[in-house]
């Protein structure tokens, strides 16, 4: 599961890094945000994941790959308890955010949600102004002071680089945004409440090439304060944005390592066949 090969192969993939001056990361030197213990999940009578055990660092980005169907975004949902809402669904094993379950009863849910923001494939805000999008969970928590909000509104929407984009026009409905803008509120939205770790399932694949570059350079500014976690088809995004990845097949975690070394030089021969198009 701890990622141990010292240097990694140079022939597979290397374009992809600086194989040179990059070194390849350890788990065993990082700070540990989340741990998973011998996770299962069922839709009714299916099992989704298989006895999911692996700790994901905090402060970088974890991405998770496989081929379609493999359970990367029923794993991501797992996180902050989104698959609660399926009503098939049943989970074994733990989940902890630094040392409490996750799953653990009498958990306050809600506040689990605020904790680990989750951002979807299809950009999402509310048919609000871009400024009432942001403010939103502040309001929720009852936050009140027009100050308070201004200040958050301004500093979330310049922690997604939309700030000078859209500071003439607060007010206006959040649905007359571009796509790529648009999925930056929502980024905005949910780093207004302070999360600790934010969820991006496939936040690109609904985005045209410049707004994926923009949500990409975005995920490398988000990591110095939130531990970020992935799912993405876009092999290169991994490659790209990640300093983890987890390969899934089948509902297992066939390979977890470092990204240099996942693309590079993998330890699985079915990771080797997924990242070189030889599956999938
Ligand atoms: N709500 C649901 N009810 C029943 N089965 C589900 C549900 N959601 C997912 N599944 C099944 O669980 C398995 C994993 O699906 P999941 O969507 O997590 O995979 P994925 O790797 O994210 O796929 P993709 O890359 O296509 O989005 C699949 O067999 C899928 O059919």
């Amino acid at each position: 599961m701890i990622p141990t090969h010292a240097a990694a192969a140079p022939s597979l993939n290397a374009a992809l890094f600086d194989t040179a001056n990059r070194k390849i990361r350890s788990l065993t030197d990082e700070e540990i945000a989340i741990t998973v213990e011998d996770l299962n999940l069922y839709y009714g009578n299916d099992q989704a994941l298989k006895s999911i055990t692996m700790a994901i660092a905090a402060k970088r980005v974890t991405a998770f790959i496989g081929p379609s169907g493999c359970g990367k975004s029923t794993l991501l949902r797992c996180f902050n308890r989104m698959n609660d809402l399926i009503d098939s669904c049943r989970i074994e094993g733990a989940i902890n955010l630094h040392d409490e379950n996750i799953y653990r009863r009498g958990i306050d849910v809600a506040e689990l949600r605020r904790r680990i923001g989750m951002v979807f494939q299809k950009p999402n805000p509310f048919p609000k102004s871009i400024y009432e999008n942001v403010a939103y969970g502040l309001r929720l928590q009852g936050v009140k002071d027009k100050r308070t909000l201004d200040e958050v509104v301004e500093s979330s929407l310049k922690a997604v680089a939309l700030w000078d984009e859209v500071k003439d026009r607060l007010q206006v409905n959040a649905f007359g945004l571009s796509g790529g803008q648009q999925q930056r509120l929502v980024i905005a939205r949910a780093v207004a409440i302070e999360p600790e770790v934010i969820l991006l399932d496939e936040p690109t694949s609904a985005l045209d090439p410049i707004s994926t570059a923009k949500i990409e350079q975005l995920i490398d500014e988000l990591k110095q304060k939130y531990t970020i976690l992935i799912v993405t088809h876009n092999m290169q995004q991994a490659a790209r944005v990640s300093d983890y990845t987890a390969y899934m097949y089948l509902g297992e975690l066939i390979e977890y390592a470092d990204t240099m070394h996942i693309f590079t030089n993998p330890t699985a021969k079915a990771t080797e066949d997924y990242i070189t198009g030889r599956y999938g």
